[in-house]
């Protein structure tokens, strides 16, 4: 089964087009979905990945994205990776044209391909309008929105923001990011029971009110290095919270990503793109 490995900013993925994928190799394909994500993410006895990208033909858009995490749990949408499908398909010549509509399971997403000279020199995506009520997230608990709300966990009490970009994300203003112990407290908010399915934890620290730097322990893949929907929460969270404007640059490991929450109530994010190597996965 052909494949692409590709990254945004060091969260990477193994990208399957399913046109590509022969009958044989369909018929071959006898584990669920989770099973494969599991097996192809394997850092060690697959090819290694946070997560699991198909792309298929879609009624409703130019392309559908489906998006499975390195535990083989579905996730609703992904940032990095959809700019990695972007511009997938500009340099296959998939579409004629530099704005795609994608869709997935959190709604029809937009990225625009940013080229310079013929090459693609980042993609910005319409991520759209983020929600924030406390039931859209989802979470258990009174109606309303949750911002720098109190959560016990291990013992001592968090401020937590939640918003989901289609998916759920718990965002906590901390002094410093890298003296978080993202290890442990990473996987009991993951998968605090206010939480009915799950959710993304983002540690930030807010440099300026234009600035943040964000780690992040990802719902289904722990920590990564990246994450584009987070990265989009989290500058909602931290406006939100009036700790920034709307514009952020929000600093990951390996660079930053752009958001805006823009007059629209739409977000906005820029950001780039890599793709690493073509392979054949034998299925
Ligand atoms: N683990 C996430 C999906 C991937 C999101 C992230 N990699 C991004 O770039 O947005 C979840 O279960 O919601």
């Amino acid at each position: 089964m052909k494949f692409t490995k590709v990254q945004g900013l060091g969260n990477d993925f193994v990208l399957v087009n399913m046109k590509e994928v022969s009958r044989e190799e369909e018929k071959n394909l006898t584990e669920s979905l989770a099973e494969l994500a599991i097996k192809i993410c394997d850092r060690h006895f697959g090819i290694g990945a946070d997560g699991l990208v198909l792309l298929r033909p879609s009624q409703k858009a130019d392309i559908a994205m489906q998006i499975i995490n390195s535990d083989g749990s579905e996730a609703e949408m992904c940032g990095n990776a959809i700019r990695c499908v972007a511009k997938y398909a500009y340099e296959r010549g998939l579409f004629d044209k530099t704005t795609l509509q994608v869709e997935t399971a959190a709604g029809i997403m937009v990225p625009e391909l940013i080229i310079e000279g013929s090459a693609v020199a980042a993609v910005r995506v319409d991520m759209g309008v983020p929600r924030l009520e406390r039931e859209q997230i989802p979470m258990t608990g009174p109606a309303g929105r949750v911002v720098n709300e109190p959560l016990e966990a291990e013992g001592k009490v968090y401020h937590i923001t939640t918003v989901s970009m289609g998916n759920p994300h718990c965002i906590i203003f901390v002094p410093d990011v890298h003296a978080v112990p993202l290890e442990n407290l990473g996987p009991v908010l993951e998968t605090h029971n206010l939480f009915p399915r799950k959710t993304n934890v983002e540690f930030v620290q807010v440099l300026n009110d234009h600035e943040v730097r964000m780690r992040v322990w990802e719902r289904g893949a722990g920590p990564t290095l990246a994450c584009g929907t987070g990265a989009c929460a989290t500058a909602v969270a931290a406006a939100l919270n009036g700790l920034t404007g709307r514009k952020v640059r929000v600093y990951l490991h390996a660079g930053p990503l752009d958001i805006e929450w823009a007059g629209d109530d739409r977000v906005y994010m820029t950001g780039p793109a890599q793709e690493v190597f073509t392979g054949n996965y034998p299925v």
